[in-house]
């Protein structure tokens, strides 16, 4: 049975006082979130150290970086490695974010690095694979995401990739209200547990967490999460309140 869970990624939004005020609403209000799911916040950069600070020790709120760079260390103006935000204390890191893909142009060998960097430092990776509307359009989406998951994630060996949260975000239905349809969700969430099974084995396909995101949000979890191949959801605007995230939180 996998536990089911929910992500918030705050992205580039809020200041310091309402990051450090958003986490000790989200971990005073848990308490009535079943102990089977599991939380987790990725926060801006910049306040990842006043969140861990804040965090108090026998929480349940993991806390993930956005972004980081694949080198050990070394001369890369504004970045932080792994073992940096392992120090720090973060406990996972988001690779492969369509945001980063498009914006920041991160191909799949950076990914790739990135996954291998995050691992070699035991960090959660939460691998993001999704495709843009044109693909969906042309019914192209599965090769879209079977590429994105071959590139940078399948050449982990069976027992690294046990470590892995995939996360899938169709690009259509990040931050536009269009969430997709259960039915869509779950088709490609059993797609890529198919994947996961050829690669790997089936005990390592059914232990695979499979996160779904874009406009999820407390009127469409509960019918996303009812799909058997939905384990929780990568929330991002909806992740900004701490009601709205908790009410996410708590639909089964
Ligand atoms: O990482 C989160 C996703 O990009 C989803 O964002 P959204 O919930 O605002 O659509």
């Amino acid at each position: 049975m996998r536990k089911k869970t929910v992500a918030g990624n705050w992205k580039m939004n809020l200041n310091k006082d309402e990051a450090v005020r958003l986490f000790g609403e989200i971990e005073l209000r848990s308490e009535d979130v079943q102990d089977e799911v599991n939380l987790m916040v990725f926060p801006g950069h910049i306040y990842l150290d006043a969140l861990l600070t804040a965090r108090s020790y026998s929480s349940r709120i993991l806390i993930g970086a956005q972004n980081f760079h694949p080198a050990e260390k070394g001369a890369y103006t504004g970045e932080s490695s792994v073992a940096q935000l392992k120090q720090l204390g973060v406990d996972a890191v988001l690779i492969g974010h369509s945001e980063r893909r498009e914006y920041f142009g991160e191909s799949h060998a950076f990914l790739k690095e990135k996954v291998n960097a995050a691992i070699s430092h035991d960090l959660i990776p939460v691998f993001c694979c999704g495709e843009p509307l044109e693909i969906r359009e042309k019914g192209e989406q599965e090769e879209y995401v079977q590429r994105q998951l071959e590139e940078s994630l399948f050449h982990l060996p069976v027992t690294d990739f046990a470590k892995v949260v995939i996360a899938y975000e169709p690009i259509w239905a990040i931050g536009t209200g269009k969430t997709a349809t259960k039915e869509q969700a779950e088709d490609m969430h059993s797609f890529i547990r198919s994947l996961v099974q050829l690669k790997y084995r089936q005990d390592t396909s059914d232990r695979t967490t499979i996160l779904y995101g874009g406009s999820c949000n407390p009127s469409n979890a509960e019918e996303l999460f009812s799909m058997p191949n939905v384990d929780g959801g990568l929330i991002g605007g909806a992740s900004l309140k701490a009601e709205d995230f908790l009410q996410i939180a708590r639909k089964r």
